[in-house]
Parts: structure tokens; sequence; C-alpha cells
């Protein structure tokens, strides 16, 4: 499990940490969600025991970061690979690098090559490699000793269809497979697809933390009523099915259509992630 309590971290006059805190229990997805610069990146970097924090601390299962090196997997936002080796040779180094044994070492790469399609590209050097590519074996790097502790920095960012759900896949097994996995992402729908629990960090600290129902709960959702003269009525509200029997109840004029929208996950990120300033 990850607990991070109080992170604090000053870059000259920015506070790119700031009082920041979170648990993460062993099988649990939280999708850490929040706007360019909020400290995302920031916070991967403490909790992989790449930067030190001014304040505060992390532990792996118990043990600092720097202890705990062998249960942390993680995928740095950019990618990180050597361009002349190839895809098998990265597997190798970073699975004896993290100790593995021959046999299990050859088991892990087989399951990693299939789940994150890698198998038709094992022996290309990682240079040549399109982007979609480099991310999936980007991921498999991190993933290849089994931690128990994910950290993956936006690792579908400008992946296609194919990476991203095999993406997705991996990290939900390894979830029920009972790693604690943060995943960050601009791409909120991935973490409905993820059964993540949701935590928004704007200026460096966490502002809500919970399910998708409970951070949906309460915010206005939308309904739109389009008149046959093509006049077109929109109502924020709460209620929009109570809201929409009693407009239609209420208006004589013709109506060509009307749409419906509950509060979604967009709504969250745009009330809660979003500063005044951004
Ligand atoms: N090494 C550094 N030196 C100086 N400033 C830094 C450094 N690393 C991060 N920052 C600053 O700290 C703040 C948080 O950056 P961070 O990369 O953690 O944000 P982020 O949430 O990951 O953003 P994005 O969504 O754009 O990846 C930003 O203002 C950034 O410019």
């Amino acid at each position: 499990m990850l607990d991070v309590h109080d992170l604090s971290k000053r870059y000259g006059a920015v506070n790119a940490l700031d009082g920041f805190n979170l648990q993460v229990a062993s099988g649990e997805i939280v999708g850490l969600v929040g706007h360019n610069g909020a400290g995302k990146t920031t916070f991967v970097e403490i909790a992989s025991g790449l930067v030190r924090a001014d304040r505060g601390y992390v532990t792996v299962n118990g043990r600092v970061p720097a202890d705990a090196r062998g249960d942390i997997g993680v995928t740095p936002q950019h990618i990180g690979l050597y361009p002349s080796i190839t895809v098998r040779e990265h597997l190798l180094l970073f699975g004896r690098l993290a100790g593995l044994r021959r046999a299990a070492l050859a088991a892990s790469i087989e399951e990693l090559a299939v789940a994150l399609r890698l198998t038709e590209i094992m022996d290309r050097r990682t240079g040549v490699l399109s982007g979609g590519q480099q991310r999936r074996t980007q991921a498999a790097t991190a993933l290849i000793h089994k931690p128990s502790v994910l950290l993956l920095d936006e690792p579908t960012a400008g992946a296609d269809l194919e990476t991203r759900q095999a993406m997705l896949d991996v990290v939900k097994q390894r979830a029920g497979e009972g790693a604690a996995i943060v995943y960050t992402t601009h791409y909120l729908p991935e973490l409905t697809e993820l059964h993540a629990t949701i935590a928004v960090i704007r200026d460096g600290r966490i502002v809500a933390r919970g399910n998708y129902d409970e951070l949906v709960q309460g915010l206005p959702g939308e309904v739109r009523v389009i008149f046959e003269d093509e006049e077109d009525l929109r109502v924020s509200t709460t209620e929009p099915t109570a809201t929409l029997i009693g407009l239609l109840s209420s208006t004589d004029r013709a109506i060509s259509a009307v749409e419906l929208r509950n509060a979604s996950l967009d709504d969250v990120y745009r009330s809660l992630a979003v500063n005044d300033a951004s």
C-alpha cells in the first residue's frame, strides 16, 4: 500500500506540492487528475524516490521509497528508453535489475508481450518504434517485476485506441492481483473504465477524493429543450429528469428535441481542478 503524508516541494517561487496527502490501498486504482502544473509529476517523482520532498513523507508497504524500489513500478510521463537496444533487451535488463530469476523473468516477458501486444516488435530497437509502441514497451519495463505499487504518469498520452485498451486491461488486471495503483491522466473516461477512485489535485494538494458517485453527487447536470423554431433553452440542474418534466408540462410551444445530461466526471473536473487563474 502507498501512504503519502503532507508532502511539500518548492521550486523557487513555485509550490509544486503543498500539503499533499494520499492513501492507496492494495487493489485500488486512484485516478489522479488535475490541470497542467498542478503537481502530479512532482508527486510521482517523489513517491518513486527520484526527488526529495522539502516536507512530509511517502511510505511504500511501510518503507521509504529508496528502501522499497523492488516494490515500485513507474512509467514516467516522458518516454525514457534506450534507443539502441531492443524491446526484449529492455525487459531482460529491467527484470534482472529487479532481481528476477531466469524462469520467472522468461514467464513475465511472455505474459507482458501478449498483454501489451509486443510480440511482433520484441526484437526491434526501441529507437525505431512508433510512439505507441514505445509507450507499451515503457509500461512493460514498469510491470516486469510485478510491483505491488504502480505509479503510472500519463501512460496513454498520445496512444492510439489499441495501445490505450491494452494498457487499461493490464492496469485492471494488476489491480485485481492486489497492486496499489496511481494513474494520472487527462482522459477522464479512462478512469470510468478502470473503476478508479478519483483524487483531484489543485495547486499541489488534493482537493477532493472519492468514487465517481460521491464526487458527481450534488453537481448540476443540464436539460436542453430545442423548440421547432430552433430556439433552445438550457437549464443547469441537479434534478435533470424532474426539471425536464416540469418544463414540458409548462410550455405549449412545439418541441423538436430534448437532451438530458446528468453530471459527469468532466463537471467534477471543471468544478474542482481548474483554479481561477488557469
Ligand atoms: N525540476 C523543476 N524545476 C522547476 N520547476 C519545476 C520542476 N518540476 C516541476 N516544476 C514546476 O512545478 C509545478 C508542478 O509541475 P508538475 O510537472 O508536477 O505538474 P503536472 O501536474 O504533472 O503537470 P502536467 O499535467 O502538465 O504534466 C509546475 O509549475 C512546474 O513548472
